[in-house]
């Protein structure tokens, strides 16, 4: 296992120039969970990511997004492991990602979901590979359908499902897992809209209550801003932060908050970030 990381240690001065502890600032803010450092990434020759640098937040849920191919599935794929990078790291809690339990729910539920198994089944997959029984897995299904309080036939196979109940079961076989953190690349695109408000409204209370790291990738400034803690607007390639937006908003939260003062306040920040950076202008 990765050793944990000293938020401290690892300024890069000589042991006898060091500034009195006191004064030295904190390598991260407190809170972080989620170091990234030096990331670099190149499709082709072409640069994505160059030496990029970020910490997130424990327990909160971060959106990610940006112009069109900036890059957002990229780097939370790197962040997942499933894409390798060619510099730099990524930490949590200063473990690597295949000592720290993850989830990730694919913008395609048709292809993530075994067509030959039922819901429930479906669900349990990922628990074999952890050690997690199958009573115990039961147990933690029947606790996720009462947090997300929604009728769906688990017994059913997906095609049997409609597409919100297949993503919702694409949802809880992440969630199953108790992850500490959680990917969502683009969770709601392929629903119609008034199950994608639905499945914000759920998911955002279940995240929030059950204190998950998350990151989403959206496509839709209203989602970015209405799921998120802090929204992440990345620029074009390549890709830097433009901004990184707190979302000071209470929770729950409702689809009556898409009108209030202090969300449309935040969209029109972040809208005019993200115009900025897709001129590749600095944000005013
Ligand atoms: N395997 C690959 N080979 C070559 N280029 C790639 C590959 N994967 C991604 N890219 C390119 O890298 C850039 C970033 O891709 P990525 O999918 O991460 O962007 P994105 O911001 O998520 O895009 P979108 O907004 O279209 O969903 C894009 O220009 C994309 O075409």
């Amino acid at each position: 296992m990765a050793a944990v990381l000293q938020p401290e240690a690892d300024l890069a001065a000589p042991a006898g120039a060091l500034p009195p502890l006191a004064r030295r600032p904190p390598r991260f803010p407190p809170g972080t969970h989620i170091t990234i450092e030096g990331l670099t990434k190149s499709f082709a020759g072409q640069p994505v990511y160059q030496g990029f640098e970020l910490a997130l937040p424990r327990a909160q849920l971060t959106s990610v997004f940006g112009p069109n191919g900036c890059g957002k599935s990229t780097l939370i794929n790197m962040m997942a492991g499933i894409l390798p990078h060619e510099g730099g790291q990524v930490l949590f809690d200063g473990k690597t990602v295949q000592d720290t339990r993850i989830g990730y729910v694919f913008q395609n539920y048709r292809e993530a979901l075994f067509p030959w198994r039922r819901a429930l089944d479906n669900i349990l997959y990922p628990l074999k590979f952890i050690g997690v029984s199958r009573a115990e897995g039961l147990e933690r299904i029947e606790q996720l359908v009462q947090e997300f309080d929604v009728r769906v036939d688990l017994h059913r196979y997906p095609y049997e499902l409609s597409g919100g109940q297949q993503q919702l079961v694409s949802i809880m076989r992440a969630l199953v897992v108790e992850p500490e953190v959680l990917f969502m690349d683009e969770p709601f695109s392929a629903l119609d809209y008034e199950l994608t408000l639905l499945m914000r409204e759920r998911l955002q209370k279940v995240l929030h209550e059950r204190k998950v790291t998350t990151l989403l990738v959206s496509h839709d400034l209203e989602e970015a801003v209405y799921m998120a803690d802090k929204v992440l607007l990345l620029t074009r390639r390549p890709t830097t932060i433009a901004d990184f937006v707190d979302v000071p908003l209470p929770r729950p939260r409702d689809t009556g908050m898409l009108t209030s003062d202090a969300f449309v306040a935040l969209k029109r920040h972040c809208l005019a970030v993200f115009q900025q950076a897709v001129r590749g202008g600095v944000p005013a």
